[in-house]
């Protein structure tokens, strides 16, 4: 038996077998339930002193709370990569984990067609503000009294913010919807991969779409990147949709913006406080919300898991994360 050893934090639920399959190069450890100050003091105390690789399921900061910087030091010295189940690893300090040579991995690619197909979900349930007709009908009223027509997506502008593998998947979508797209990212797309969608400043995103959809990471230069002053120059009767994270919006001027009119609608799959929603949020009909369900199929959910394991398998045998984060990349 190998003295190296892999750690699962919290659960596999869709590729468990592949999980034990990798008993043939590894020890398999888990934490599945516990406290952040239990995990710690197992830390502590040497519980996972051979461990090499974690895998890290989406839900399990609920368990152990953030990777932040305590956390990351407490991990042990042989850990090398620690492979995060989710697109976003906003709950993981990557430099914490770069300072002491620890790779992370994240799963995007695996989440694409899912993620996007719930940004166009929202959009046209924000153009319609379905959330009118659907409260209306099982209350029993019908349409309702307060039902009134909704926007086609066809021939209007979308502003993509963040360009990466979601933006790309909502851009291809909303195309075959007969939107107009440009975008904004940190880095121009080549290009032969623009697909027509124009790159524009961040401003001229903001200024002049019709629909803009939130498709960048979370971290300390995006957070409340779309606040008052960017509500202030869009158009009138914008409709914004986030399946991004919660905080890159400040919350309060969203609720502002739809509360004058200036927002018509909003489709918002991630909140600033998740799962506490803004109550004035909760309260407008005019704003489709989700429980951050973006990648909640069957079929994504196991690509994640499989991807997960293929970087974790990559890593112990040698051959690097396949899916590096964007920080660590060419290191
Ligand atoms: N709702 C959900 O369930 C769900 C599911 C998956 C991912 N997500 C979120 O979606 C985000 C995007 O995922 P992805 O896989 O497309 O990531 P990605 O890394 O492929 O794309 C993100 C893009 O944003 C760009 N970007 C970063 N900062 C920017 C800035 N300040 N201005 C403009 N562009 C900027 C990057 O250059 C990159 O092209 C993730 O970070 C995650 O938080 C949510």
């Amino acid at each position: 038996m190998s003295s190296r050893a892999a750690l699962l934090i919290g659960k596999i639920t869709h590729a468990r077998k592949e999980w034990e399959s990798l008993s043939s190069l590894l020890q398999l450890k888990e934490y599945g339930t516990g406290s952040r100050q239990d995990f710690i003091s197992k830390l502590k105390g040497g519980d996972f002193n051979d461990v090499v690789a974690i895998y890290r399921s989406n839900d399990s900061t609920k368990v152990t709370g953030p990777f932040d910087k305590e956390l990351v030091s407490s991990l042990p010295a042989s850990l090398k990569y620690i492979c995060h189940n989710g697109a976003g690893y906003d709950n993981i300090n990557v430099a914490a984990c770069s300072e002491r040579n620890i790779g992370v991995s994240s799963t995007p690619l695996a989440v694409n067609d899912s993620t996007a197909d719930t940004a166009l979900f929202l959009m046209l349930g924000a153009l319609r503000r379905i959330t009118i007709p659907f409260q209306n009908l099982r209350a029993g009223a019908w349409r309702g009294s307060n039902f009134a027509l909704g926007h086609d997506p066809k021939n209007k502008l979308l502003g993509v913010l963040g360009m990466g593998g979601i933006g790309q998947a909502v851009a291809q979508r909303a195309r075959a919807f007969g939107m107009q797209i440009q975008y904004h990212n940190r880095n121009r797309l080549p290009e032969s991969e623009e697909q027509g969608a124009k790159h524009v400043t961040f401003d001229e995103l903001m200024r002049t779409s019709d629909v803009i959809s939130l498709n960048l990471a979370l971290n300390e230069s995006t957070r409340h990147i779309i606040s008052r002053p960017q509500f202030e120059i869009m158009k009138d009767g914008v409709v914004i949709v986030n399946t991004a994270r919660g905080p890159i919006v400040d919350e309060a001027a969203l609720v502002e913006a739809l509360e004058s009119g200036k927002v018509f609608s909003a489709g918002l799959d991630v909140f600033e406080d998740e799962p506490e929603i803004h109550p004035a949020l909760m309260g407008n009909e005019n704003v489709v919300l989700l429980p951050h369900v973006g990648t909640s199929t069957w079929e994504t959910q196991r690509d994640m898991e499989l991807l997960v394991l293929e970087n974790l398998r990559s890593a112990v045998e040698g051959k690097g994360l396949v899916t590096p984060v964007a920080e660590q990349k060419g290191k």
